[in-house]
């Protein structure tokens, strides 16, 4: 593998569609391998616009915009960052030879959970909750009754709990409905889905390229709303869950194929393991893998995409606490106390140009040589110390 400075005319070049805190690392992960990166967004100065050495902003979900912008800048790979972007650009690009991680087709089921969900349950034969697809109230409120009380309602395309609600009795059902339209994405369908009371849910991050798939240690996350407020790793589970949850998340990125790193979410009671849903790029959830592993999930997802060895090690265990936004505000600051820079920690703060309450702003990640509880315990600590306005 040959690295040139980046911009030199044969460096290797990705370009990131989506710029958010996630790709923000990825940047930072190639550029730190000399490759010339592309960040593309729907909005001025996304966190990884910042970093990159191009920045666009454009309407992602146009199919001629996203298509102009690839033609124009011609990279090696593409990075899918977010779940809303216009899929004909990406079979567009795919059939004009350009290389898209992991692949347009992967992309196209997992942004939509009717496709991912028929793909693993239906295809795969993974355990999954039991579910419906709706397009209006009345067929929510037929397939609520079948699936039963409480369900989780969301829109078919949608990220971090927006448009999601869950719905304890049929009262709930307008309620949630209107809830849908919030959706960043599509809410023309809904999924209607049974509440699984698990445990734990965790997060499986699996890296593969055409000859490795490597597993990252299971990721335990809290989730408020929908969206994820602390992880930590190790997640300590049983060996029998441990290997279910390795099978499916093996099952479904093979499924899926092509290279990068995959977030795998599944739901667990008892030895039981369900899968949830995938996203075919680094997870929020793993950013704990900054402060945990020799390579974190985006140094993995870079490794991935050049087709590299996916090799890492454990540094011990680590939580993260994501920092969300109290305030509106077009030029958000966020105050922290200097007691958060502590020797076993370390705080990432994403530059978002523009907050509103309950946008995540910033990441607090934490190390602990002996157990994941007080890694977690330190991260709700450090997190109480951040503020904003
Ligand atoms: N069927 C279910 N039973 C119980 N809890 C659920 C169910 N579906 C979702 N949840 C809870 O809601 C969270 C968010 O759901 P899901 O991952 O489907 O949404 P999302 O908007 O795609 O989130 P993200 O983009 O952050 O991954 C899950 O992590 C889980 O805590
Ligand atoms: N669960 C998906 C997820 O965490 N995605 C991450 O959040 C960004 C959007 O943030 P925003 O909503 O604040 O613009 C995305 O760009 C990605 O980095
Ligand atoms: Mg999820």
């Amino acid at each position: 593998m040959k690295f040139a400075a980046p911009l030199k005319s044969n460096s290797t070049k990705i370009m990131l569609l989506g710029s958010g805190e996630l790709g923000k690392e990825v940047i930072i992960e190639a550029q730190r391998l000399g490759i010339e990166t592309i960040a593309v967004d729907s909005y001025n100065n996304a966190p990884a616009h910042l970093v990159a050495n191009r920045a666009y902003t454009i309407n992602m979900k146009n199919k001629e915009e996203i298509l102009d912008v690839i033609r124009k800048e011609k990279p090696d790979y593409i990075l899918p960052e977010v779940e809303a972007i216009n899929i004909q650009a990406l079979f567009e690009a795919e059939k004009e030879g350009f290389h898209v991680i992991p692949n347009a087709e992967a992309v196209n089921k997992t942004m939509n959970r009717k496709n991912i969900r028929e793909f693993a349950a239906e295809t795969l034969n993974l355990p999954t909750s039991a579910y419906k697809f709706v397009k209006s109230l009345d067929e929510l409120e037929i397939a609520a009754r079948e699936i039963g009380f409480p369900c989780v309602i969301k829109p078919v395309m949608s990220s971090s709990g927006h448009g999601q609600s869950i719905a304890r009795n049929e009262s709930d059902l307008v309620e949630s409905w209107e809830l849908a339209k919030e959706a960043r994405g599509d809410a023309s369908e809904l999924i209607v889905e049974e509440f699984i009371t698990f445990d734990y849910e965790i997060t499986m991050l699996t890296a593969r390229n055409e000859t490795q798939t490597v597993f990252c240690e299971p990721i335990g996350h809290i989730q408020k709303n929908g969206d994820y407020i602390f992880s930590w790793q190790p997640m300590e589970m049983t060996e029998i869950a441990k290997e279910k949850a390795k099978k499916i998340a093996k099952t479904v990125t093979d499924g899926l194929g092509g290279r990068g790193i995959f977030g795998v979410e599944l739901f667990i009671r008892g030895d039981e393991v369900y899968f949830s849903e995938v996203s075919p790029r680094p997870h929020d959830t793993g950013m704990v893998t900054m402060i945990t592993q020799s390579q974190s999930e985006f140094a993995l997802h870079v490794r991935a995409v050049l087709g590299l060895p996916l090799d890492y090690i454990d540094y011990g265990c680590g939580a993260s606490a994501a920092y969300k936004a109290k305030a509106d505000t077009f030029n958000p600051v966020i105050e922290v106390d200097d007691s958060v820079f502590t020797k076993d920690s370390f705080i990432r703060v994403f530059g978002k140009p523009q907050s509103h309450e309950g946008r995540r702003m910033a990441v607090a990640l934490t190390f602990d040589k002996s157990s994941s509880k007080n890694a977690l315990d330190k991260a709700k600590e450090l997190i109480k110390k951040f503020s904003d306005y």
